[in-house]
């Protein structure tokens, strides 16, 4: 089933106002949100982000992860350079769900960490897919982009999908003492390009 534009506003942030735009995943009924900024179907690459939907950290302050400060400086970064694009993706708890997130949190408060809480709830270690994010960067024009992240599994899903990763800018923020082992097993279990020795590298699908 695909995905369907419904409509599109202004939304003014401390940031920009950017241009709101809100689609259905009619497949698993999850409504995305994708905010832009600027020129972006002009065919050259797009400061992008794909951020998956966290609300502890991103709407509640949640020190546990890095996630309201990557949302906020992705934002930051897109309004100084007038031109981008963010896709917020509805799949919360690397896709399982804020009440499994929570479960998991409950045995990570017990010593488990982010990827043994997941397993042991009987879920893989990361759920997301982004296969979403095509129809939605299709109907935007979005062609090529400058991925702000560290996982190195985003850039796969969008080389995947042909949609070109030009550059992979690191998105280093949030680091505080509550989520120091979260940050260090993102990098030692999952992949994730915590270092500057990465920095630009594009990972090969
Ligand atoms: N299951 C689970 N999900 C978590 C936990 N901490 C954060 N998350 C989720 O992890 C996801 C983080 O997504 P993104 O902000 O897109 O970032 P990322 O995949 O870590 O990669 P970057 O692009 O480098 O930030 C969100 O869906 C959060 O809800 C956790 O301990 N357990
Ligand atoms: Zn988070």
């Amino acid at each position: 089933m695909p995905v369907v534009f419904v409509a599109a506003s202004k939304l003014p942030t401390p940031f920009a106002t950017f241009t709101m735009h809100g689609f259905l995943d009619e497949a698993t009924g999850r409504e995305h949100v994708v905010l832009s900024l600027g020129d972006i179907a002009d065919g050259e690459p797009v400061l992008g982000r794909l951020h998956s939907e966290c609300l502890t950290g991103d709407a509640l302050f949640s020190q546990r992860c890095d996630c309201g400060s990557q949302l906020e400086a992705a934002l930051q970064a897109i309004a100084r350079e007038g031109r981008g694009v963010l896709l917020y993706l509805r799949q919360e708890g690397r896709g399982i769900g804020l009440l499994n997130k929570i479960r998991a949190y409950e045995l990570q408060d017990g010593g488990a960490d982010t990827v043994e809480a997941n397993e042991r709830l009987g879920f893989a270690a990361d759920q997301r897919d982004y296969a979403m994010c095509l129809p939605m960067l299709e109907h935007l024009g979005v062609k090529s982009l400058r991925l702000m992240t560290n996982n190195p599994r985003k850039v796969k899903a969008l080389t995947a999908m042909a949609i070109n990763v030009a550059e992979r800018v690191p998105l280093h923020t949030g680091h505080n003492p509550h989520n120091s082992h979260y940050l260090a097993t993102k990098a030692g279990k999952l992949g994730h390009m915590m270092g500057t020795e990465h920095q630009g590298e594009v990972p090969q699908a």
